[in-house]
């Protein structure tokens, strides 16, 4: 009896869920199909799996997107989603859809209501505040640390050069977060120098584990997830993260009390204030408001959110491209002579030698368009919008945005879109239709703040480190690069970025 009272229950309960579905189920119903899709799962039984696997079934959906004019839909169960690569929709879909995914939330644990992840009421007020202090006359202050942070790159590897093939993932994760921590914070972790060092053990460590929940659906409830044994360690983490920050944030507030109380009224009527050397911290209180302005919850939150956007992702970024480069050595040594020509001694980078850089922008450029570090955006449909394709997306389903797929989708970037060439971003070649072909930093009002910073921050590092080394690896055997991926919050490479490296005999750079 009881059982056919619980059966009956779940019987109505679903038959009356997808009735209140209807409306979304007859527009997804138009819309073109996966080839693996089942009834009732969807495509979720696809998408399970290690994050290779996973990764490259978002892959093969952005393919099948491709060949339905720019989008298909995704049943997970009753979830429905859309991987969409059309430009000139995704445009759109960026513009008008500014609600991230609800997945979000796992790091929300950390970042609290940080810019990037922030439901947009709280989001528009907080970019406000953070689109001056990523201005470029500001932004370009920073090069001096990236250039330090890099030397010290380039003296930690001198222990794994010449060694055969080793993972440099770790190396340039904490180059990163070097350069993270003192150009947002103004503290020098030291991570390089001691891979121990509990701030980026916490970091790196906490991150697994929300990848760890987005891909299992058991550990996603919290009341569930109290039960497992990670969870201590995910709140212990967080609670290092949020007590070195938050001691940052108080030591801060104190310098600056000190520094008012010292100042003159001279002082007072120049603004002395000049944005020179000043950490994210300090224009994030003064853009704020001063003592008004953010509390210390809140400017935890934005540092922490910088931290968590700048690190992983400039330092995927320099993996893949050190990679590439490998596998092509002639492209390779067509960047070392332009560092030849524009470093004729052993000094230091400095900013202006950026711009100078122009092959080896293109050549980061090109490995951010066949790698983008960040291969989707998710963004949340809440109320029905009509596509310029005409496609009418349903309210409650969510879209994602294939950065990945849009890179190399043959009707805007040719029939050699998979080919690595980084001329094709030479001025005269470079006549795209539409921005959203080209977009590994996102687009529309919900765009990467950081561009700037990270292009800065790559470059600086892979001149350094390509004045001392050369990469080497087993050449590709075509002109389409094969780098095995997974999706680990961003997509990073399978193999941990196994390079080589042989010291060059030409240009030292000064330890
Ligand atoms: C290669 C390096 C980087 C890549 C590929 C990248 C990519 C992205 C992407 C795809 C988004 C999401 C935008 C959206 O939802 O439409 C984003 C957001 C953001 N990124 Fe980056 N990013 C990089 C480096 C950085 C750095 C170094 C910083 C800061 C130091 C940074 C700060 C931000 C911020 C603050 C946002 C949130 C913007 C907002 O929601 O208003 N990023 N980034």
């Amino acid at each position: 009896m009881f059982v056919w009272l619980l059966l009956s229950a779940v019987v109505l309960w679903s038959v009356t869920f997808w009735y209140r579905r209807r409306h979304m189920v007859k527009l997804a119903s138009a819309l073109p199909k996966p080839k693996d899709e089942l009834p009732l799962l969807g495509i979720a039984h696809t998408l399970v799996g290690n994050t290779e696997v996973i990764m490259n079934q978002l892959q093969s959906l952005s393919y099948e997107s491709m060949q339905n004019d720019g989008i298909v839909r995704g049943w997970m169960g009753h979830i429905l989603f859309f991987v969409v690569v059309d430009p000139v929709d995704l445009e759109m879909v960026l513009k008008t859809c500014m609600e991230k995914d609800d997945l979000h939330r796992f790091i929300r644990k950390i970042i609290g209501y940080g810019g990037i992840f922030a439901p947009v009421s709280i989001w528009r007020r907080r970019r406000k505040i953070l689109v001056p202090a990523f201005s470029p006359k500001i932004v370009e202050n920073f090069v001096y640390v990236f250039a330090e942070q890099s030397q010290k790159l380039v003296k930690q590897l001198a222990s794994a050069a010449g060694k055969g093939n080793f993972s440099i993932w770790p190396y340039l994760g904490s180059y990163t977060l070097d350069s993270v921590c003192e150009t947002a914070m103004g503290v020098k972790i030291n991570a390089q120098e001691n891979p121990d060092q509990p701030f980026l053990n916490a970091m790196s460590r906490v991150l697994n584990l929300v990848c760890e929940r987005i891909f299992h659906l058991w550990l996603q409830p919290d009341w569930m997830y109290k039960w497992f044994p990670q969870y201590k360690k995910h709140q212990e983490y967080i609670s290092l993260l949020h007590r070195f920050t938050n001691q940052v944030i108080e030591k801060k507030r104190e310098e600056l009390k000190f520094e008012k109380e010292a100042k003159t009224e001279v002082d007072h009527e120049f603004d002395l204030g000049s944005y020179k050397k000043q950490t994210f911290l300090d224009l994030l209180i003064h853009l704020s408001g001063g003592e008004k302005g953010y509390t210390n919850v809140e400017l935890r939150e934005e540092v922490l959110t910088l931290t968590v956007a700048g690190t992983d992702t400039t330092a995927v970024s320099i993996g893949y491209t050190l990679q590439l480069l490998a596998k092509y050595p002639e492209i390779q040594e067509k960047v070392y002579e332009e560092l030849c020509e524009v470093f004729d001694d052993d000094r230091m980078l400095v900013k202006e030698d950026l711009i100078k850089l122009k092959y080896l922008e293109r050549v980061v450029k090109e490995s951010l368009r066949l790698f983008p570090p960040v291969p989707l955006i998710i963004r949340k449909v809440l109320e029905d919008i009509t596509l310029p394709s005409g496609r009418v997306l349903p309210a409650g389903s969510g879209v994602a945005c294939s950065i990945w797929g849009v890179h190399r989708d043959p009707r805007y970037w040719g029939p050699d879109a998979e080919k690595f060439d980084p001329d094709r971003f030479l001025p005269e070649r470079f006549n795209l239709e539409n921005p959203c072909s080209y977009m590994p930093f996102s687009n529309g009002p919900r765009n990467c703040l950081g561009y700037q910073y990270a292009m800065m921050s790559i470059k600086t590092a892979l001149a350094t480190l390509l004045r001392e080394y050369k990469v080497v690896e087993d050449r590709e055997d075509g002109p389409i690069p094969k780098i095995r991926v997974k999706i680990d919050i961003m997509m990073k490479a399978v193999d941990g970025y196994q390079v080589a490296l042989e010291r060059r005999e030409k240009q030292k750079v000064p330890t």
